[in-house]
């Protein structure tokens, strides 16, 4: 047979669609997965996802496609969502393996891959190293770090006063932004003994946020879909360069961090001494403590690792839970005033002419109010920080039974705490309205038990090995921000028909927080 050019590219063509097309119907069809709905183009392309991170990420289109296809979701060939909180115990806490959504979050350095508490999918390592490390992130140290949580939270509310209510030249405040340079600056403060000065500098020297917001859009983004980490960041090519020197991009936190570490092991404190750099304890000198009892844990990579993952992981996720209970309690001006009223009858008002730093509440004492403590779990339940995230695991190779629904092995699973946080089984028909009475017991019989149940279907800080090792640190500045501000300042939206924005990559920001503030005295 004679081929010419135009019938070999037209065959050719044909084999190439052919080929196409059925590697797309393969995934779509795959595994019987096809009975689970979702966004249709998700079935064929993880590339969906990639785009949907993109482009929905100021829309939160979660609630719309629980409506329109049940409560498990597809979001890729190989990936179900589950909105359903009775998920998180067979998900979370059943040995399954991390995705590799995970590994895009390790470090690169010098053309090595460098792995980190959180993106290790090497349970041994994990566990052993979250052992070594716990007294770190204990109750016990975290109230020791109580006093660089004050400095910072007096220099927020000095900027507050001095920027927003003396001059008032500049008008509104953005609370969300003035709440990021807080957390950022309280999360260095923490690591370090050192914050990073944004409030100081009045958000001009912000660099490191924006480097840590870089890094969250990616891991968003290519963390739907990993294989493209080593095309992109963990290109064998830019791997090889980075081995022989001749390419090495770290990221600013990466410097500053070694910058410390170095530091701090030149002056090193006496032994059993836990003080950091300023004769205060930070997590980092814990971390050291820890590295001197394992040394053939945690080498100096590791320790490097540990600090960043704090530094990444304790920002935005904190400013946004402060931004998300502040939002609420504001658009709700009867609990905002019932919540007064509590932290009133406690703390009044600093006296007129005293500093502010007067007024900081103690931890102890934020964690004592019940209103406060209802508002605060109210708003992590509708607003949970990284709510908008799949934190995904890998049903083993026999199938699993997730929620009452069998899933076929090596599927890709994963609870999404927007969801599962509004379920109306468990939180009641009005879910979806922010109501902080639903956390306080009346008294009657199964209250208890209702109660109990709430708290196990809420996923703020994730549930099994992989918890948040963080929270407590998140909860010490969550107690003491929240009634700190209110008892020193009155604060109103300044313009309650204006929405304010969402930015959702692994964390979802508020954007577009604008209040006008007052001062509070006696
Ligand atoms: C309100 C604030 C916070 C929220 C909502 C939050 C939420 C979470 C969630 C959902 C996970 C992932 C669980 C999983 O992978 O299954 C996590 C892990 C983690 N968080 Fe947080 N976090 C917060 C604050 C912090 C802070 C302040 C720190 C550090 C000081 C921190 C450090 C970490 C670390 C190191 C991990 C990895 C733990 C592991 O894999 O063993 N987080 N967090």
């Amino acid at each position: 047979m004679l081929w010419t050019g135009s019938t070999s590219t037209g065959a050719l063509w044909t084999a190439l669609t052919l080929i196409v097309l059925s590697a797309l119907l393969r995934q779509r069809y795959q595994k019987g997965l096809n009975k689970y709905k979702g966004p249709v183009l998700a079935s064929y392309t993880s590339l969906w996802r990639v785009w949907n991170t993109y482009w929905n990420s100021t829309s939160l289109p979660f609630l719309s496609w629980q409506e329109k296809y049940g409560d498990v979701i597809r979001l890729g060939p190989n990936m179900l969502v589950f909105a359903d909180p009775a998920c998180i115990k067979d998900i979370y806490t059943s040995g399954f393996d991390k995705s590799g959504q995970y590994m895009v979050n390790a470090g690169v350095s010098q053309g090595k891959i460098v792995p980190n508490i959180f993106s290790t999918d090497d349970k041994k390592w994990h566990s052993q190293l979250r052992r070594c490390v716990s007294n770190a992130f204990s109750l016990t140290s975290v109230v020791q770090y109580e006093a660089q949580v004050d400095q910072t939270l007096t220099t927020f509310m000095e900027k507050m006063d001095s920027l927003f209510v003396h001059q008032r030249g500049m008008g509104l405040m953005d609370l969300g932004l003035w709440l990021q340079y807080f957390a950022f600056d309280v999360i260095g403060k923490l690591s370090y003994s050192s914050s990073y000065g944004i409030l100081e500098s009045d958000g001009k020297d912000d660099a490191m946020i924006h480097t840590i917001s870089r890094f969250f859009e990616y891991v968003a983004m290519v963390g739907v879909w990993p294989m493209l980490d080593h095309v992109l960041r963990k290109n064998p090519f830019l791997l090889f360069l980075g081995r022989h020197g001749w390419y090495d991009k770290p990221t600013p936190t990466v410097p500053y961090a070694r910058k410390q570490l170095a530091t701090r092991k030149r002056n090193k404190p006496a032994e059993g001494n836990d003080a950091g750099a300023s004769g205060q304890a930070d997590i980092l000198q814990k971390l050291l403590e820890a590295q001197g009892q394992h040394p053939d844990l945690i080498d100096d990579r590791t320790l490097l690792g540990l600090s960043l993952s704090a530094v990444n992981a304790g920002g935005d996720t904190v400013s946004t839970a402060l931004s998300g209970i502040l939002y609420y309690l504001l658009k709700h001006p009867r609990a905002m005033e019932k919540l007064g009223q509590e932290i009133d009858s406690k703390f009044p008002a600093p006296v007129e002419g005293t500093a502010l730093g007067e007024g900081v509440v103690s931890y102890t004492e934020g964690r004592s109010l019940p209103y406060l403590d209802a508002c605060i779990q109210e708003a992590l339940r509708l607003h949970p920080p990284a709510g908008g995230a799949t934190f995904e695991r890998v049903a083993p190779p026999q199938g699993a039974t997730i929620a009452g629904q069998y899933i076929p092995g090596r599927t890709t699973v994963s609870g999404l705490a927007y969801l599962m946080n509004r379920h109306k089984p468990t939180f009641g028909l009005d879910a979806l309205e922010y109501r902080p009475e639903r956390w306080l017991d009346n008294g009657e019989r199964g209250e208890e038990a209702r109660i109990a149940a709430m708290n196990r279907a809420m996923f703020v800080f994730g549930v099994g090995p992989h918890t948040c090792l963080g929270r407590n640190i998140a909860l010490l500045e969550i107690y003491k921000t929240i009634p700190t501000i209110l008892r020193c300042f009155e604060l109103r939206l300044a313009d309650p028909s204006l929405p304010v924005k969402i930015s959702n990559f692994m964390v979802m920001n508020l954007r577009g927080l604008y209040v006008e503030v007052k001062r509070r005295s006696r």
